[in-house]
């Protein structure tokens, strides 16, 4: 029987980060992966959603200049931007793969079973080692409706050969606005289904509200309180079907939220608890097995489920393994972007939370449009929404502009250093940027 000191389930952002800190700090480490190494977000996720945001980016700042040095805004060739996402995507696995060898952890192709609280199989062979770290992550949730098999994800989205004319997104989270932006700046007609009236519903209500009119003028069409009862193919082409709406389109995506990825797995063999949100953790990320962690996307958690939040739990983890702590994991503010075009963006205390305990905190709304950062390149829209403390400290903030994703970082770092006014008048920032408008935001 083959033994490791650590053996990690996944070789997403979350796997690979402990196995490296864990390598580092002279574990020996093995890792399993049943598909692509470097998982979600180097190859169907976060990266080449952003180098196709590229081309939106692109053909916003040219637009929002219409008349002002430019007169038309080019639509985006998909074809040629597919072509260049793909340069970034087609070794991720393959270099992910051979980063570990070189770091001389093993890495093992399958699916692995548990068959004991500290032994799994994998292919034939089976495995020991002191501590497993499941790191599986999710996958898209497609909708179980009738004809859901021609329902097609994001992944798909993200591969397209070609842009089709007419498309329609059913959901209305991060992955809808994100694909939709992508889409209408091709010139396709996109239509975003919903089945209530609130998507977005973890950000700020008048944002999204404004974000969605911003959408809207671009041409993307929403349908709100839609319940999609059923896909129909016709011909070469789908139409979804709801008591209140019959949308033709060329292809349906469904973004309707993600689940674990937990088949095969047979927790209960060593243990481990699950629900429908994922792996049920206590605050040292241990599972129901003391020696059986999970941590990224897999796990049911209240954080959001984000690249970065996974490298935080995978470092967290290896200084449990490694004895450098003991302590409850402490998240710092999270910070949260939809990629869309404009972006929105949020950390920390959100507007409802506020708006709940007035007694606790005060709103600062401003419209930033005008600001010399957002005028000079002519931005439809610039607002942020600052929550302030008793103190007049600043513990959250949302913010739609297309440079929010930015924005927030700044904002982020302003909260966990406690910089007031006061003390960002002690800085000195380079001028004309988001970074100089800080000391008059905060
Ligand atoms: C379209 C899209 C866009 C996104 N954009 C962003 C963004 O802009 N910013 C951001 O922060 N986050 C973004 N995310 C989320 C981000 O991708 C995830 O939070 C991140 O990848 C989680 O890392 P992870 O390691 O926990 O899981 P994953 O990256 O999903 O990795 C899990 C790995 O485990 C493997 N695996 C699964 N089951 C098994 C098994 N039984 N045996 C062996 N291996 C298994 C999988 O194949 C995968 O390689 C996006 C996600 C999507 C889908
Ligand atoms: N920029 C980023 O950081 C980023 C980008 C993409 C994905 N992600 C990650 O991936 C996760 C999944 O993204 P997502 O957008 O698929 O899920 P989500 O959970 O963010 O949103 C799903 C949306 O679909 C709606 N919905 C559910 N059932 C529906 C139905 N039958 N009809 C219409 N709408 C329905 C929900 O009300 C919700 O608005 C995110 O929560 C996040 O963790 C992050």
């Amino acid at each position: 029987m083959e033994k490791y000191d650590v053996v990690i389930i996944g070789a997403g952002p979350a796997g690979l980060a402990a196995a490296y800190g864990l390598k580092a700090a002279g574990k020996n480490v093995a890792v399993i992966e049943n598909d692509l190494w470097g998982g979600t977000c180097p190859n169907r996720g976060c990266d080449p959603k952003k180098v196709l945001l590229s081309g939106v980016e692109a053909r916003d700042k040219v637009a929002q200049l219409h008349g002002k040095g430019f007169k038309t805004a080019p639509l985006v060739n998909w074809v040629e931007l597919q072509a260049f996402k793909e340069t970034f995507t087609t070794q991720v696995s393959e270099n992910s793969r051979q980063g570990l060898v070189k770091a001389e952890i093993q890495t093992i192709e399958g699916t692995p079973r548990f068959i004991a609280a500290d032994q799994i199989q994998v292919n034939q062979a089976v495995i020991t080692a002191d501590d497993f770290i499941i790191a599986t992550g999710q996958r898209p949730k497609l909708l179980d409706v009738p004809g859901k098999d021609h329902l097609l994800t994001s992944s798909d989205f993200l591969s397209l050969k070609q842009m089709p004319e007419e498309i329609a997104i059913i959901g209305g989270g991060y992955i809808a606005f994100e694909l939709a932006s992508i889409a209408n700046a091709t010139g396709t007609k996109v239509h975003v289904i919903h089945h209530n009236e609130r998507p977005l519903k973890a950000f700020d209500a008048d944002l999204v509200a404004d974000f969605i009119t911003e959408l809207q003028q671009k041409g993307i069409i929403f349908h709100f309180n839609v319940a999609t009862k059923e896909i129909v193919q016709k011909q070469n082409r789908y139409t979804l079907q709801a008591n209140n709406l019959e949308l033709p389109a060329d292809l349906i995506f469904a973004a309707t939220g993600r689940i674990p990825n937990l088949e095969g797995l047979d927790l209960a063999a060593a243990n481990v608890v699950s629900d429908g949100h994922g792996i049920q953790v206590n605050a040292q990320l241990q599972t129901a097995n003391p020696h059986v962690y999970a941590i990224g996307d897999v796990v049911a958690k209240k954080q959001p489920k984000l690249t970065p939040v996974a490298g935080f739990e995978a470092r967290y983890v290896v200084q449990q393994l490694t004895g450098t702590t003991t302590a409850a994991i402490s998240y710092p503010p999270i910070p949260t972007v939809v990629y869309g075009s404009p972006k929105l963006a949020a950390v920390g205390v959100t507007t409802v939370e506020a708006a709940q305990q007035p007694d606790k905190y005060k709103l600062k709304t401003q419209d930033l449009t005008q600001w010399f950062s957002y005028h000079r390149t002519n931005d439809s829209i610039a607002k942020a929404t600052l929550i302030f403390d008793k103190q007049d400290l600043l513990v959250g903030a949302s913010v739609l502009s297309y440079e929010a994703d930015t924005l927030i970082n700044y904002l982020t770092l302003a909260i966990t250093q406690k910089l007031d006014h006061q003390s960002l008048l002690q800085l000195i920032m380079a001028y004309p940027t988001a970074a100089s408008d800080l000391p008059y935001l905060i």
